[in-house]
């Protein structure tokens, strides 16, 4: 059996060292192939988890279509802003009846598309597509560290097929049918820990983390019941689970990120230093502008978005938001 992971960044890397272990074996498609040189040669990749050594069943190249050729299941690991052009690219090569598995965690900007409904947009076969969501840093599950995750798929089968290519004793693989409510989780997770590690680099303390991640947890419920997931599926590892790891882990770039903000920095310069994506940005954009048309109140990603895109100072807008009169703890959850 061969399993593509189209995606070289650190969560590609790892998953591909999880799928080798169980298929023959592993193609990495590799962006501008800048870890092929090294996967290849000497089973690493020189850019991302650059101690780990891959299994020898995994390969890498630049070619969509060598990638793709062959290939009996696809795992998309790339940046939400990258998904639609890296898709554009793989397209042709993709056959309607592959299972397909995005790992990608955001909203498009413009659309307000999940990610299954963006690869649906570009590959057609959405019954074919599912979505895996938890807290799992790759630094972690790279290393064997118990972790778990969700699979989401409409079609059970699709579910099942990913859950064995990468079931394994330290990664626990749960499945369920709640895509929007796994994605829309995945996408606001990020949005509330860039905000967690401001305040944490600002002084507060753990109460006020935990407030943050409660009434974060609530907006994100809110989000997930207007567009039709579950809000139970809040309570899940892509929701309660991720969004813990996220806003307390040291591994998490979103979180570190909030941290580097309270002290002076800036995206820009976070992103050139790390290299790595920090997707609770973008998100802070794209999940505000979704709230806003499905009427859903947003204040925590509001203020975000505020800070982050429209140039409003991080004093007046975290003012602003510990200043708002609290009301009904669970509002806006009802038919
Ligand atoms: N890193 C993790 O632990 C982790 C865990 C779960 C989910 N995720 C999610 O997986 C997705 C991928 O994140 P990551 O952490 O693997 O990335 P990363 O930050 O480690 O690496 C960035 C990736 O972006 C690629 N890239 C840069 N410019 C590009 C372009 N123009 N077109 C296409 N690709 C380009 C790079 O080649 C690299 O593969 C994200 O949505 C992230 O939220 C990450
Ligand atoms: O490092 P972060 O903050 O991008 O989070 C990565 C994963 O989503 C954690 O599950």
């Amino acid at each position: 059996m061969k399993i593509t992971v189209i995606g070289s960044g650190s969560w590609g890397t790892a998953i591909a060292g999880q799928a080798a272990a169980h298929v023959d074996e592993v193609c990495v498609w590799s962006f501008g192939g800048e870890a092929v040189e090294g996967i290849n040669g000497q089973h690493r990749n020189n850019i991302y988890l650059t101690d780990y050594v891959l299994p020898d069943n995994v390969w890498a190249t630049a070619s969509y279509e060598e990638a793709i050729g062959g290939a009996d299941g696809i795992i998309l690991a790339v940046p939400s802003a990258f998904l639609r052009s890296v898709l554009e690219g793989a397209a042709p090569f993709i056959k309607p009846e592959t299972p397909v598995l995005t790992l990608t965690k955001g909203i498009e900007d413009g659309t307000g598309y999940l990610m299954s409904e963006l690869v649906a947009d570009c590959i057609g076969a959405p019954e074919r597509i599912g979505v895996l969501a938890g807290p799992n840093h790759a630094e972690e599950v790279c290393r064997g560290c118990l972790s778990a995750a969700v699979i989401a798929a409409e079609d059970p089968a699709v579910a099942e097929f990913f859950k064995t290519v990468l079931l394994s004793d330290h990664f626990r693989i749960y499945v369920g049918s709640d895509l929007i409510g796994v994605e829309m989780c995945s996408a606001v997770k990020n949005v509330i820990a860039i905000v967690c590690g401001y305040l944490a680099g600002m002084g507060y303390g753990d109460n006020t983390l935990a407030l943050v991640m409660t009434r974060g947890i609530a907006e994100i419920s809110r989000l997930v019941h207007a567009r039709g997931g579950s809000p139970i599926t809040c309570m899940g590892l892509a929701g309660m689970g991720d969004l813990v790891v996220t806003c307390t882990s040291h591994h998490s770039r979103n979180r570190t990120f909030g941290e580097s903000l309270a002290h002076g920095g800036t995206l820009e310069e976070y992103q050139k230093r790390t290299h790595m994506v920090v997707e609770g940005a973008a998100a802070a954009k794209s999940v505000a502008q979704l709230a806003r048309n499905i009427g859903v109140d947003a204040p925590i990603t509001f203020a975000l978005e505020k800070v982050l895109w429209q140039g409003v100072s991080k004093e007046t807008v975290f003012n602003e938001l510990i200043d708002r009169f609290p009301t009904e703890e669970f509002y806006g959850m009802d038919d």
